[in-house]
């Protein structure tokens, strides 16, 4: 018997009725449940925290504004006008002296309020009348007790918890940890990732040619396993060749292993071997959804430090691949960093989006006024819908009518 690739007819674990693909909802919760507890917290200078979840709920430590604080640019005035205007300024960062009643002294925008000053009043506002050297308002009632003061703890009061432990470490997040006074912050350690993209016929650069095609998934997974938290170690390409990729799964010391491709019956489908020799085992082996149904998640024996190691086979079509993160890895790796699920979101459909008779379907969608608007150019193999979408339309068997509500999985602009 011929011992050619295209002679193999073992397909293991698959098209077994008394082992079913895995409802799709079930799929991301078995994700998520695999993870455990999210991974250890780690301290992380202000700048090296950003991706990461934050570990412990973000309390202030001051009050915001940390004290009385000028709104505008004018003049502090104590009591009502007119007032004698004191020599000099207070500028921002100065910290200024008392100010008596009947008084004003320059000030800007941001600089702390004298104590003793009722209001500021605006330089548009306010003018010093030549003869007699005083300060007046304009139009008259202008500066009412507390006018463009920020007071002190208006935001927030020291220890006020601002943000729970699970919020993803944003920019925004950096800019409010800064001005509450962090220099670092407790975090969930990162998973680690090693992508494995498998497929002899890809090519690195160029056109398709010679029967070939480019990778698209390398390009297109590391940003996106980097934007749900991973920490990308390793990127290679693996042959079509069972020991390579045996070796690769059995000596990896990533939390997560990745593979694209190699997860059907086709003649160099090593995957399903793979993880059997390595002594894994499949935890989901395909699941009830369109594209992407061959896609996988298993327990990878331990490494060595005794930590788990978990693998997600992402199929090679590419938008099936986009199945199999948005179902399995990101949720995984999102329970493994310790971020807090996002709401689900869901709008109405802005034209009726078609479905498969018995699996869920994922189909690229762009949210508009009138709702989800599916694309064109959505099969298993194109990225070209994908590319013009902001969201993943999660359409139940059967498809959902014009105006009805569909949920959908948001796509981040980056
Ligand atoms: N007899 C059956 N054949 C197939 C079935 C099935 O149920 N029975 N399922 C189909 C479905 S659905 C999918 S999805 C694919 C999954 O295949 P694999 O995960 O084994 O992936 P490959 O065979 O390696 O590749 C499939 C396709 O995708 C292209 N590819 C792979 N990697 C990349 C990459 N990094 N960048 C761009 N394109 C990639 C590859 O060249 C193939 O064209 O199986 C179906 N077959
Ligand atoms: O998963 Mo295949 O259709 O799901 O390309």
């Amino acid at each position: 018997m011929s011992t050619s690739p295209m002679n193999r007819t073992t397909t293991p674990g698959r098209g077994d009725p008394a082992c079913p693909a895995v409802d799709w909802e079930r799929a991301g919760e078995l994700a998520r449940e695999s993870a455990g507890p999210p991974l250890p917290a780690v301290t992380r200078g202000l700048a090296e925290a950003l991706g990461h979840a934050l570990a412990a709920p973000l309390r202030a430590l001051t009050d915001l504004p940390p004290f009385d604080t000028s709104a505008m640019d004018g003049w502090a005035v104590a009591g009502p006008g007119p007032w004698r205007p004191r020599a000099g300024g207070v500028l921002a960062g100065e910290e200024p002296g008392p100010l008596g009643a009947g008084t004003a002294v320059r000030i800007a925008t941001g600089a702390p309020v004298p104590a003793g000053a009722s209001a500021v009043l605006r330089r548009e506002h306010g003018e010093i009348e030549e003869s007699t050297g005083l300060l007046s308002e304009h139009p008259a009632g202008t500066a009412v007790p507390g006018r463009d003061i920020r007071p002190r703890g208006q935001e927030c009061r020291t220890d006020d918890v601002l943000l729970p432990a699970g919020t993803t470490v944003t920019a925004r997040v950096l800019g409010l940890a800064a001005a509450a006074g962090y220099d670092r912050l407790a975090v969930h350690r990162r998973p680690t990732v090693e992508l494995l993209v498998l497929g002899d016929e890809l090519l690195d650069s160029g056109p398709p040619r010679n029967g070939r095609v480019r990778d698209a998934l390398g390009p297109l997974l590391a940003p996106w396993l980097r934007d749900n938290g991973a920490e990308l170690g390793c990127r290679r390409r693996i042959p079509d060749d069972p020991a390579p990729l045996r070796a690769a799964l059995r000596d990896s010391t990533a939390d997560v292993v990745l593979t694209t491709g190699s997860t059907a019956a086709g003649p160099v489908d090593f995957l399903h071997d793979a993880l059997a020799a390595t002594g894994a085992r499949l935890l989901v082996d395909s699941v009830a959804v369109r594209p992407g149904h061959p896609m996988l998640l298993a327990a990878l024996p331990p490494a060595s430090d005794g930590r788990p190691r978990l693998l997600v086979g992402l199929p090679g079509n590419p938008l099936a691949a986009v199945a199999g993160t948005v179902t399995l890895a990101v949720p995984l790796l999102r329970r493994l960093g310790g971020h807090t699920d996002a709401e689900p979101l869901r709008t109405a459909a802005a034209a009726a989006l078609p479905g498969h008779p018995r699996d869920t379907r994922l189909l690229p969608v762009r949210r508009t006024d009138r709702g989800a608007r599916p694309l064109p150019f959505d099969g298993p193999a194109m990225l070209r819908g994908l590319a013009c979408a902001d969201g993943l339309a999660v359409v139940p068997p059967g498809g959902v009518d014009a105006g009805a509500t569909v949920e959908v999985l948001p796509l981040s602009a980056g």
